[in-house]
């Protein structure tokens, strides 16, 4: 019977490169938040009636003034992640037999998401290796066969996609779905927290964020923006109860998630300013690991923390090493390195996001001893 109580995380010391959880490390604020509003319904205190129309704690200015402005939307909301708002949207879009059409490097979610909305899922394929680029032009035709089809209710673009940190030509995609009536969603959980990225700048209708992946908040939490004409469908109340919207489901993240997120908000404000420091680390460390012909795949020179690396040496050693394939992962876990999943050798990607460099040196000193060491 293994024992529950207060269980300590084995990674807490580590040196953190894991895609997932860089962006979601709290800050000090948000430390103190988590005590502070850790019981239950927290936030309820001075309900009246939804989870936005809360103004103490300032839950109301957050979600109607500070948050708009920071997606560069009109309305926004708050979810419980990135996922259950790319749903919310596609299950207010969805008509019977209609589609969606996906970038190829979309997250599952995304996939689950229409699934669950009924809807018919259409890809626009990625170019394939090395770059796995999504090329707009492919939207136009891949949206008129589907057209064909059904109605197509949604475009999605993944922004940055979460295997290799690709950043599209999002503003011509846009321009292209709405050539043929098409809205488009981004889906910017790598984006919104850690690079500045606004909704209209780019023209699309929808912009999605996570706030434990990205915006220095415990999970789970979400963000959605949107252009003010799709809130009727967005925002529909419930006949009975006459202030829950319904594709929320009355309230979404009802406690200590929001008030996290709100207390990291104005250093996640002042991080967004140094995105530029942080792709240059991204290339420095790209260059240094392909010194050890550990190859990054993806855009080239890549323009985000998360990177996608091949590795033929690894995956040889790997047939060979006592450990089999898990050798990476014991000797980085030996040398307190956390992120990368077990058993990967030759493909795994990693972020360098908010990761000092003294530590990333630390890290490519590992795979060099690693691979000196086994060969
Ligand atoms: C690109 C991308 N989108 C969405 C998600 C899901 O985010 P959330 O946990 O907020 O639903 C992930 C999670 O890994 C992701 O990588």
């Amino acid at each position: 019977m293994p024992k529950f109580g207060f269980i300590e995380r084995q990674t807490k010391d580590f040196i953190n490169i894991d895609p997932l959880q860089t962006g979601g490390k709290l800050s000090e604020e948000a430390k103190k938040a988590l005590v502070e509003w850790g019981d239950g319904y927290s936030v309820c205190d001075f309900c009246t009636g939804r989870l936005e129309e809360i103004k103490t704690p300032p839950i109301y200015d957050f979600v109607h003034e500070t948050l708009p402005e920071f997606l560069g939307c009109e309305v926004a909301r708050i979810t419980n992640g990135a996922r259950e708002a790319k749903f919310a949207v596609m299950h207010a879009l969805a008509r019977p037999d209609a589609w969606v059409v996906l970038d190829g490097n979309a997250h599952y979610t995304s996939y689950v998401a229409a699934e669950r909305a009924g809807l018919n899922v259409a890809e626009v394929p990625n170019t394939g290796h090395p770059g796995f680029r999504i090329e707009p032009d492919r939207y136009a035709e891949v949206i008129e066969e589907t057209k064909k089809k059904g109605d197509v209710v949604l475009a999605v673009l993944t922004y940055p996609d979460g295997n290799y940190g690709n950043l599209p030509d999002a503003k011509r995609i846009a321009k292209i779905c709405h050539e043929y009536d098409v809205p488009l969603l981004l889906n910017c959980a790598y984006a919104v927290g850690r690079m500045p990225v606004k909704m209209k700048e780019i023209g699309a209708d929808f912009i999605v964020g996570s706030g434990h992946k990205s915006m220095a908040s415990a999970g789970p939490i979400g963000v959605l923006g949107m252009r003010e004409d799709y809130s009727s469908a967005l925002l529909r109340k419930s006949a009975k109860y006459k202030k829950k919207e319904i594709e929320f489901l009355g309230c979404t993240a009802r406690g200590v998630t929001i008030m996290t997120l709100i207390a990291s908000f104005p250093h996640v404000v002042e991080r967004v300013k140094q995105w530029d420091k942080e792709v240059e680390k991204a290339r420095w460390f790209s260059a240094k690991m392909e010194e050890l012909e550990i190859v990054q795949l993806g855009d080239k020179p890549h323009n985000h923390d998360l990177m996608f690396f091949e590795s033929q040496k690894l995956y040889e050693i790997s047939k060979k090493a006592k450990k089999g394939r898990y050798f990476l992962y014991k000797e980085l876990k030996k040398r307190k390195i956390h992120g990368i999943k077990p058993g990967l050798t030759k493909h795994f990607k990693l972020s360098t996001y908010m990761v000092p460099k003294e530590q990333l040196e630390i890290v490519i000193r590992a795979f060099e001893e690693i691979i000196d060491r086994y060969s």
